[in-house]
């Protein structure tokens, strides 16, 4: 018999099988679960929407939030049929997501062509050393606004 994990698990990668073959984008699927209560499913849709963020992870996650009117997945799990890449990674990071179960590496990910590997090695490079130019503009009036966060009183921190 299969464990709930396998189970959560074989839906995202059925997703991720349904919606490449009606060619909503890369083959990617995602579950997010929380209680034994499925919260969202999502599907890469990166080029059937023109948005590079859409990824699977990333739209589980947004699906979840407006499903339980929060912006804290703390206790939920993500199922997703790939490792996730760093967007989607810090996302759960983000969303406080407490748990995520993957099927396909990115390794796996890398070897049919999805860079997530070559993002995870530059993210530990110093800055020039990347592929992505960065410049560093200094800016009185940014950190002025940094400041007024940190005395602001009723702000809802995340
Ligand atoms: N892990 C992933 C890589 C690329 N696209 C996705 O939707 N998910």
């Amino acid at each position: 018999m299969k464990t709930e994990d396998q189970r959560y698990l074989a839906r995202a990668v059925e997703l991720s099988r349904e919606h490449m073959d009606e060619g909503a984008g890369g083959p990617f699927g995602a579950v997010i679960v929380r209680d034994g209560q499925v919260l969202a499913e999502g599907w890469n849709q990166v080029t059937s929407a023109n948005d590079p963020t859409a990824h699977a992870e990333v739209t589980a996650i947004r699906r979840a939030c407006q499903e339980v009117g929060d912006f804290s997945l703390e206790g939920a799990t993500l199922y997703t049929s790939c490792e996730p890449c760093p967007m989607c990674l810090a996302s759960a990071y983000w969303a406080r997501v407490s748990r995520i179960v993957f099927a396909n590496t990115r390794k796996d990910a890398a070897d049919i062509g999805f860079d997530d590997s070559l993002i995870y090695d530059e993210i530990p490079k110093p800055i020039p050393e990347r592929i992505l130019p960065m410049d560093h503009l200094p800016s009185l009036e940014a950190k002025a606004v940094f400041d007024a966060w940190a005395d602001k009183d009723d702000k809802v921190r995340y």
